[in-house]
């Protein structure tokens, strides 16, 4: 079954694209890339983890229809994720020979997409390029939407742009390979996008959460087509993240400080479940999340396997001053997203992050750091 969604980018019609979700996409490339490589040339983008499983397969078929092709591999992880890996793959890809009119393919999770995507916004000031996700995380979520960045030693994606691909092909094959820790870790995108959004998909995962993480297939696609299709919506109504969009960072403000802190240890997307299950507690706190929901939220989370140990290896303050310097931040205030139920948060037209107190803060990390989950 194939199945596409559209991500509808206004006002510019030629900057929409399709979301193509389906098995066998990879190995059949030749059928899809025509549509978007129109000099026949393609630079794919790629960690040596994805590219030793995939890389070699998707070059070669490029290759049997003529195309040429390059193949850039850099080492897998977030500590590759900086200004001087982007470099090193530019000067290969100028070596190359890479025009702006050369393809460029994002073959890999959050990192290789996040990273080719800000390549493809900036080489020689902008280029065509395709999302190919390998990654659980990276089909859920950052695959859509055209934020691609970098981290710095300030913190997380904060040297970026705005940068939409073409299409995003999402094979589901490929998540067969996936580690199951890296099954959950994407996860935790949906049940953000659920948490803030869509109460009754919500309810599914909690119902028919280990058919999910056992990748059946149904269950997968119901949860995967969800929620690209509810970031879509955010997406095209703010794309630039002026103020609806950032509901899509909830649990990341606390999420992106313990990236951070720890050198990036701790793996995004089950930072972004500690992160939300904190942020949780603050909208508890503040009288807008009700007690039963904030039981409900934690003990979901706590079938994830996040770890709240970690929270005692930072005190509050390095954690609140980490916070400090988060993009959504205005005049030097520490802003949250809030939940006020199940599928919704406190949202004053289409404003959904509010300043809060650091004192409360604090409150919410000392609760999470010595309660036990569940
Ligand atoms: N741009 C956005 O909207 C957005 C959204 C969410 C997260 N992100 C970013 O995404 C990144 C996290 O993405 P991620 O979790 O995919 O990390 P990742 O790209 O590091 O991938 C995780 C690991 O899985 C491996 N891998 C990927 N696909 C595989 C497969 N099919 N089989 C076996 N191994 C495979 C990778 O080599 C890597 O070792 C973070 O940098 C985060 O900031 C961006
Ligand atoms: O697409 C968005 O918007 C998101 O915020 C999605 C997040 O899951 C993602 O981690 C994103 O990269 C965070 O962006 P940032 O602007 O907070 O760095
Ligand atoms: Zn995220």
């Amino acid at each position: 079954m194939i199945s596409s969604i559209n991500v509808n980018i206004p006002p510019k019609p030629a900057r929409s694209y399709p979301i193509v979700i389906a098995s066998g996409l990879l190995k059949n490339a030749q059928e899809w890339i025509a549509e978007y490589c129109h000099s026949g040339k393609v630079v794919i983008i790629s960690d040596d983890t994805v590219a030793k499983m995939y890389g070699e397969l998707l070059c070669d078929n490029l290759q049997a229809s003529g195309y040429q092709v390059e193949l850039i591999i850099f080492p897998s992880g977030e500590n590759s994720k900086n200004i001087a890996t982007k470099t090193a793959i530019e000067e290969e890809m100028f070596a190359f020979g890479c025009d702006r009119h050369t393809l460029c393919v994002a073959l890999g999770g959050g990192v290789v997409g996040d990273m080719a995507g800000f390549i493809a916004a900036t080489y020689m000031r902008g280029m065509d390029f395709i999302q190919v996700p390998t990654s659980m995380l990276a089909m859920i979520d950052s695959s859509v939407g055209g934020k691609v960045a970098v981290n710095s030693s300030y913190g997380k994606n904060n040297i970026g742009a705005f940068w939409q691909p073409k299409a995003v092909i999402m094979d589901i094959d490929l998540l067969k390979s996936l580690p199951k820790d890296q099954i959950i870790n994407g996860f935790f995108e949906a049940v953000k996008i659920f948490l803030t959004c869509d109460g009754e998909h919500f309810e599914f995962c909690e119902s028919h959460l280990d058919l999910i993480l056992a990748l059946e297939e149904k269950s997968l696609i119901k949860v995967l087509q969800k929620a690209v299709a509810l970031k879509a919506m955010v997406v095209e109504i703010d794309e630039e993240e002026r103020n609806l969009r950032m509901i899509l960072n909830y649990g990341h403000t606390i999420a992106h400080a313990l990236e951070k802190l720890s050198k990036y240890v701790i793996m995004h997307g089950f930072a972004v479940g500690l992160g939300m299950l904190i942020e949780a507690k603050v909208a508890n706190l503040l009288g807008l999340l009700a007690d039963t929901d904030f039981i409900r939220v934690s003990k979901f989370l706590s079938r994830l396997d996040i770890n709240t140990s970690i929270l005692k290896s930072y005190d509050n303050q390095s954690i609140i001053a980490a916070m400090r310097g988060d993009k959504k931040n205005l005049n030097q205030e520490t802003v949250l997203v809030l939940l006020t139920g199940i599928g919704s948060v406190k949202n004053i037209d289409n404003k959904v992050a509010f300043p809060v107190a650091e004192s409360v803060i604090a409150e919410a990390l000392d609760y999470v750091r010595t309660s036990s989950l569940g």
